[in-house]
């Protein structure tokens, strides 16, 4: 317990902090608002206190030095106003609760102890020099989280500084009152993440500010690691510690990192919306967040209609008993293998001697350039100059090509009929041309005059300019240039390179394969996996499986899109995407570092990736000196009962540490029908919303099992239930309806596991699916079956679970 007088004395210092922040903000006001003005007023008069004036060059030039000092006026007061309204932002902040933190450091050589109090932004007195709190991302701060009592240390910008922790503190305070005050030995004491654990879900994640564990600190503090790579169990924290990550970033490295120079990849677009609050709260700007699959349609959308993620996890899910279906999963899965990528990468070996696709350049019907002139051409360049260089080459040939081309085509007599054919407007724009070509004309035949007079030579009359003549030849000119106009767009998109040959010439048979690619084994069904790839292929359809390799052979091919701005990526889910995907990435942002988050338990994808051990891609992408991995064996999310039964599911689930909140044991229903499990869901569902659990979701197995469940508990009455889709952008709280795989990511107060029973999920293979449902529940899980249960439960002993009768 705290003693009275330290109470007070904690009292009477947040009293002071608060004082002087409403002092700041006080002062501030005025400014930010003198400054907001300014720049507004600067950029509505802009051009009135520019004088434009172009008439010589000198005023041209005035002209322009008048706009650049506008400018820069205008750009250095929207960067004060900018500066100070941050400013006046982190003040009211900080104004409702100004620290979480508190660690009294003395350092070795000092004799008496520093209070360092933490919040999300540091505050000082007014001259600068004492800082009443510090921004929790300063490197004296790091050791609150690092150390319990004791000895400490820090890297400060002149060194390494040594001392010991004499107090370590924590506050609890909203609206600007003390409400609670815990001293603790420990790094982070549980008694308030206690706390906070057992707040409700809320639809949008919070910041773990406050209450960071020394391991997700050192996730979020490491500076030096090209690839920093987290492997934690299901609520981890791993999202947390990223989001928290990305906060520390923008800090640390404020003068030259900007929030959109860090793309976070999530898996779904609701999870964009789940994790949009946390930065803002902490006081940053949102990074840019895309799913993968927007990266594919963007690159690919104009020429296929591609499969997506979840259409493939459905067709995974509910097509067992379809023609093809095995052929396809061992398809999805060696086109995801590292395996698959090295076939690539020699295929690209072999197309530098032979092989190339092209798509022949034809016009009016008939082909102007084939594509073995084009091959011809493409192989006569130097075997060592790469293929995307030679590519360049050819396409320059081609421009140079359609132009001599272009000048044959105007003597054909399709020519002189569309000429016949022109509109006003043609004739007038080719007319146009042909007077401005008229004047150098008259031009010339002025200086032949001189010089005819001078030389003393007369020309023939044949030789004059002979205007109708060259009327003609001019409208030649522009309607077979428009005509070719087309032609040229086309070779400058590349689009004599046949992708989809280069790509389709792979799934010919078992032999070709090897001898293009060098492969040395693939899946027995691989001539069923050709017809299959060759069927979309020819329907202009790519699964998603083939999607990324087919973006690599391409891009094999004619050289990679780069961007060079970014200077972090963050994938979330990491598990999910495949080696290709990676190697994607990594050459998409050649000048980023990665941070790569992931649970091996919940790779519910085909694609799915190893996250450590020795076949590692990601270990691989960058090389093991450049990697860090962490691991995180510790889950926050669930109770002590759920997270028991939970880590049941799992075969190395023994090593999952669980934090020791205690709540009710999971909860298993057997009922006899569809219509007894929709009423038996809706009234618990009501039981829990009395209770006061805020969200509560009924997670099913598929979308269209999410679709039935809606429907029926519909039926029974229940309302303001939301059925979440793919296309979901975003869920509020309540009562929401959704597929195990988009639940990925997010948590809920409960979870009602729509149909645990061995019909839905009754092979090993759902298992990662199962599991994944089930460690979505906070507070409350409770699974419901409308027959025998799920084999994947037969491992679970007994006591972790409750079963119950139903009773109606
Ligand atoms: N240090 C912490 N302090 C407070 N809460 C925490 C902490 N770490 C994690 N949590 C909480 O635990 C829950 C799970 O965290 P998060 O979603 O980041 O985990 P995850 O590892 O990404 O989970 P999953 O892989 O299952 O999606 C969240 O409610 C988060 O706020």
């Amino acid at each position: 317990m705290m003693k009275p007088e330290d109470w007070k004395q904690e009292q009477a210092y947040l009293e002071q902090v608060k004082g002087m922040l409403q002092e700041g903000i006080r002062q501030l006001e005025p400014e930010v608002e003198r400054l907001g003005g300014q720049a507004t007023e600067i950029r509505k008069r802009f051009w009135e206190e520019v004088t434009v004036n172009t008439a010589s060059d000198e005023d041209f030039e005035e002209t322009f030095h008048s706009i650049r000092q506008q400018e820069a006026l205008l750009s250095e007061r929207e960067r004060s106003y900018r500066v100070r309204l941050r400013q006046w932002k982190n003040m009211n902040r900080l104004l409702a609760s100004p620290y979480f933190g508190r660690i009294d450091f003395r350092e070795d050589s000092e004799s008496s102890a520093e209070r360092i109090y933490i919040g999300v932004s540091s505050f000082a007195d007014e001259d600068g020099m004492t800082f009443l709190v510090y921004d929790w991302r300063t490197p004296i701060a790091g050791m609150y989280y690092d150390y319990p009592l004791g000895k400490a240390s820090f890297h400060a910008p002149g060194g390494e500084i040594t001392g010991t922790i004499q107090l370590k503190r924590q506050y609890q305070i909203a609206g600007g009152q003390l409400e609670n005050v815990f001293d603790t030995s420990l790094t982070i004491g549980d008694e308030l993440l206690q706390q906070v654990l057992g707040k409700g879900a809320d639809s949008q994640m919070r910041s773990i500010v406050a209450t960071i564990q020394k391991e997700q600190n050192a996730i979020i503090r490491d500076d030096t690691s090209r690839m920093v790579l987290v492997d934690g169990v299901a609520g981890s924290g791993k999202t947390s510690a990223a989001l928290q990550r990305v906060a520390y970033l923008l800090y640390k490295h404020r003068e030259r990192l900007k929030a959109d120079q860090i793309v976070l990849f999530s898996p779904n677009p609701v999870f964009n919306s789940y994790v949009s609050a946390v930065l803002p709260e902490l006081g940053e700007e949102n990074m840019q967040q895309a799913t993968f699959q927007e990266y594919l349609e963007q690159a690919l959308r104009a020429e296929w209609s591609l499969e997506d993620p979840f259409d493939q996890i459905e067709y995974v899910l509910t097509r067992s008993d379809t023609a093809g279906y095995e052929a396809r999963i061992a398809g999805m899965a060696y086109k995801a293998s590292a395996e698959f990528l090295q076939a690539l990468h020699h295929y690209g070996q072999w197309l530098n001697r032979q092989g190339m696709q092209f798509n022949s350049i034809c016009f009016r019907g008939r082909e102007l350039i084939t594509e073995e002139e084009m091959r011809v051409q493409f192989y006569s360049y130097d075997p060592v100059v790469r293929l995307p260089n030679r590519v360049e080459l050819l396409q320059e040939w081609l421009l140079r090509r359609l132009t001599e081309l272009e000048r044959d085509e105007r003597g054909e007599a399709w020519v002189g009929e569309e000429i016949n054919y022109l509109d006003k407007e043609e004739y007038a724009g080719a007319f146009g041309k042909l007077h401005r070509a008229q004047g150098v004309f008259e031009f010339a035949e002025r200086y032949e005059a001189v010089h005819e007079k001078q030389q003393n030579i007369t020309w023939g009359k044949e030789d004059d300019f002979d205007f109708a003549e060259r009327e003609e030849d001019i409208l030649r000119q522009v309607v077979v240039k428009e005509n070719f106009k087309p032609l040229r767009k086309s070779v400058k998109r590349i689009s004599f390179i046949n992708t989809r040959a280069l790509y389709a010439q792979l799934f010919q048979g078992r032999e070709t394969f090897t001898g293009m690619t060098g492969a040395a084994e693939l899946p027995a069904c691989w001539e069923e996996i050709c017809v299959l790839t060759r069927e979309q292929l020819d329907s202009q359809r790519l699964f998603y499986e083939d999607a990324t390799p087919y973006l690599y052979v391409k891009e094999l091919v004619e050289g990679v899109g780069i961007n060079t701005e970014v200077r972090h990526v963050f994938v979330d889910e990491g598990q999910d995407y495949s080696v290709f995907q990676y190697e994607f990435l990594a050459k998409l942002f050649p000048r980023a570092r990665m941070t790569v988050l992931g649970d091996s338990s919940q790779a519910i994808f085909t694609q799915a990736s190893e996250l450590r051990g020795t076949s590692s891609p990601l270990i691989k992408l960058f090389g093991e000196a450049d990697t860090r991995l962490f691991r995180l064996a510790k889950s926050y999310r669930s109770t002590r009962e759920i997270a028991e039964f939970t880590k049941s599911l799992l075969p190395g689930g023994k090593e999952i540490e669980t934090f020791h909140r205690s709540g009710e044991k999971p909860v298993l229903i057997r009922v006899e029908s569809k219509e007894q499990l929709a009423a038996v869901i809706r009234r618990d569902v009501m039981d829990l919303l009395d209770q006061g659990y805020a969200s509560a979701a009924v997670i099913t197995k598929t979308a269209a099992e999410s679709v039935e469940a809606y429907k029926l508990l519909t039926e029974q009455g229940l309302t303001d239930m939301k059925l979440v889709t793919k296309t979901s952008a975003e869920f509020g709280k309540g009562i929401l309806v959704i597929p195990a795989y988009l639940a990925k990511g997010v948590e809920f107060d409960a979870v009602l596991l729509y149909d645990a029973s061995a019909d839905v999920y009754g092979q090993e293979a759902q298992r990662k699916l199962f599991y994944t449902a089930c460690t979505r529940a906070m507070h409350r899980l409770m699974l419901y079956s409308t027959g025998e249960w799920t084999p994947l439960l037969l491992e679970t002993d007994s006591s972790l679970y409750e079963k119950r009768i139903i009773n109606l």
